[in-house]
């Protein structure tokens, strides 16, 4: 699809001021004016104001939403990355469909007029699933990553072979709206400072895109050394408690001239599971960006919308020790994860339009909330009962434990099996040595749970057996770290497993397909599973309910569940992890919900303990900053009227 002129209704839509009557593609420029410390955009000054918002972090049908919203908010340009791992799942087979349909977004873009900053990577962070880099470069564990490493330069060359050309046309001289792109990611962050590397995607970016495309490369102050090259505008990122002065200051020494960029002002900040929900005052953030623009700079908000990471798309990071992102990418941004315009969006936009006129009309109107609950799920059996479903192929045999990556698994849970080689009679240490578990195992002998190993615990669990008896082994891959690591983060038993004195040997790796399955179950209403009680460990619950009314956004709460995995109707929301904290509920965007009567299904993957209650209640407001302590204050504080609402209740679809 090439780019379109704005359609007729859109121009409609939007006051005539901000249609950009296009000039035609040959007169069509965006330059740096070093003369002037500006940009130029057809010729004329331009500063952008721009956001952050990821199209593979929001539902497609939600795309127009959220960018009309930013553009009202008085933004001219959005800023996104393009995640590989999400186009390319699997060598040479690439997916540009649904809700991966780039083109479309961009086109979206164009019909919101809004330019575009584009930031293909090839690696991208934002707390994405390793960076963004797919996990199938692992299957050469030797590989260097963000290297000029020959096996990494080709899978790179071959994906931008790809995807460069896509986007060629949608370049603003060639007539479309992506004014600029980025090369790599915070380089200068990373301990390879291999110029040759960054030389080499340069060459690659002109050869596939032509000489008028403006590249640049964004850094934190203390990665501008090894971040920024020759031939590509340095800019920087840093948030509202930065020093900008100083840090422009630093800027100045790369980029003498030409206009200040801050590529990522930081509007709030990411969420790790088991830490305090993160926040940036609205006050500060407003303040900040008022300075940056009296300076002429162009700033691009990180994140003005963050979304959400279903499935198992979370990145982590290693501060000392590993740390997974929360599902929810709420990110304390302008606009919340459900889409919906907070005070801090209103503050921007009223900030912006002492410099730059905003779009007049109304804003849309926050979505329909709606409650529901609670819903009581029943026991569908545990996990080892659909083994031979969950991994059609059967398991694969090696002396040792092998990763995620050399069975070819990517994301989710692998179960590792192996059996017990004597009678144990006393409870004996069980562990896995150098720190081995990537990330999370849940250990069951004959398939009665025993207990969890996490990755930089130094736990060991006390296990007893007859010879003979099945050990399993459950491994979580939790998310690749995305940052804060120099080496490949490869998921599952990095080290055989000890029992006592002995080093476990002989082992059966079962690739789970739990999606597979789950999306097979989800029309089927399954009969209870013959369990005289809920067993321990994994487990699968689920629910088929009405909704009698209409439906509306609605965020899943699970009180007294510890962790798992959910789906809706067969689609992945994400990961929960109720114990931890701080995040106790899920966004479910309201269009993964049939209305008026029609069944849905909710099933759920508890990984541990379940309430003595097997249920869940949707929530019409979200529980992001609740650790597990607060958790049960904020219990408390809950309107009764949400706790003690019956099943099925009529929706109030408000
Ligand atoms: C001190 C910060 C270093 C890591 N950089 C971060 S943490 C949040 C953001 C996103 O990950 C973004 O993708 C990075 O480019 C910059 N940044």
């Amino acid at each position: 699809m090439a780019p379109k002129k704005l359609s007729c209704l859109r121009s409609l839509l939007l006051p005539l001021s901000l249609t950009l009557l296009l000039p035609q593609a040959d007169t069509r420029s965006f330059v740096v004016d070093r003369g002037h410390d500006r940009f130029l955009l057809d010729g004329a000054p331009f500063r952008y104001v721009s956001g952050s918002l990821h199209y593979f972090r929001v539902p497609r049908v939600l795309w127009g939403d959220r960018l009309l919203k930013m553009r009202w908010s008085g933004l001219n340009a959005i800023q996104f990355y393009v995640p590989w791992n999400y186009h390319e799942p699997q060598p040479g087979v690439y997916n540009f469909n649904g809700s991966r349909d780039l083109i479309a977004f961009l086109n979206e873009a164009a019909l919101a007029n809004l330019l575009v900053i584009l930031r293909p990577g090839p690696y991208i962070c934002a707390e994405w699933e390793m960076g963004g880099l797919p996990s199938w470069l692992l299957r050469k564990p030797e590989i260097h990553l963000r290297t000029s490493d020959p096996d990494f330069l080709a899978a790179v060359d071959s994906w931008f072979k790809v995807l460069l050309p896509k986007i060629h046309p949608w370049l603003y001289h060639n007539g479309g709206n992506i004014i600029s792109i980025q090369v790599e990611n915070e380089y200068g962050s990373y301990r390879a400072c291999d110029f040759s590397y960054m030389r080499h995607l340069a060459g690659l970016f002109r050869a596939l895109l032509g000489e008028k495309i403006l590249l640049f490369t964004t850094d934190g102050p203390e990665g501008l050394k090894c971040g920024s090259l020759q031939g590509l505008y340095t800019t920087v990122d840093f948030g509202p408690a930065d020093n900008m002065t100083k840090i422009f200051t630093l800027l100045r020494k790369y980029e003498p001239h030409g206009p200040l960029v801050n590529s990522e002002y930081y509007t709030g900040w990411l969420d790790y599971w088991g830490q305090n929900h993160s926040t940036r005052s609205v006050s500060a953030v407003t303040k900040g960006l008022e300075n940056m623009l009296k300076l002429g700079a162009s700033v691009n908000m990180y994140m003005f919308h963050g979304g959400t990471n279903f499935g198992y798309w979370n990145g982590a990071d290693k501060k000392g020790r590993f740390l997974p992102i929360t599902t929810s990418y709420d990110y304390d941004a302008p606009i919340s994860e459900a889409g919906d315009p907070t005070p801090k969006l209103f503050a921007l936009r009223d900030v912006i339009s002492k410099f730059q006129e905003v779009p007049l009309g109304p804003l849309p109107p926050p979505s329909p909330k709606m409650m529901l609950g609670p819903v009581t799920l029943h026991l569908v059996g545990h996990l080892l009962a659909f083994l031979d479903l969950l991994c059609p192929r059967g398991p694969i045999h090696s002396i040792l434990p092998m990763t995620f990556e050399a069975v070819k698994q990517d994301h989710g849970f692998m179960l590792y099996r192996t059996y017990m080689t004597h009678t144990i009679f006393e409870p004996t240490p069980f562990w896995v040595p150098n720190n081995g578990v990537h990330d999370r195992a849940y250990v069951m002998v004959d398939g009665v749970f025993q207990g969890v190993l996490e990755r930089n615990m130094r736990d060991k669990l006390f296990l007893t057996g007859k010879l003979g008896s099945k050990l399993d082994i459950l491994v979580e891959n939790m998310g690749r770290l995305s940052f804060g690591s120099n080496s490949s983060d490869f998921k599952g038993l990095l080290k055989p497993p000890i029992l006592g004195q002995t080093i476990l040997t002989q082992w059966m790796m079962f690739p789970l397909k739990i999606d597979n399955l789950v999306k097979w179950w989800f029309p089927l209403q399954l009969p209870k599973w013959p369990y005289p009680q809920a067993p321990y460990g994994p487990t699968f619950y689920s629910k088929t309910f009405p909704i009698l009314g209409s439906v509306g956004d609605t965020f899943l709460y699970l009180p007294g569940w510890t962790k798992g995995q959910v789906w809706i109707n067969g689609f992945n929301l994400g990961r929960y992890w109720t114990k931890q904290g701080p995040q106790q509920t899920l966004y479910v965007p309201r269009f993964l919900l049939f209305p008026r009567g029609a069944l849905n299904k909710i099933t759920l993957l508890e990984l541990e303990d379940v309430p003595l209650q097997p249920q869940v209640q949707f929530l019409d407001k979200p529980i992001l900053n609740s650790t597990s302590t607060l958790h049960r204050t904020h219990i408390n504080s809950l309107s009764a009227d949400t706790l003690s609402a019956s099943e099925p209740m009529e929706l109030s679809g408000h």
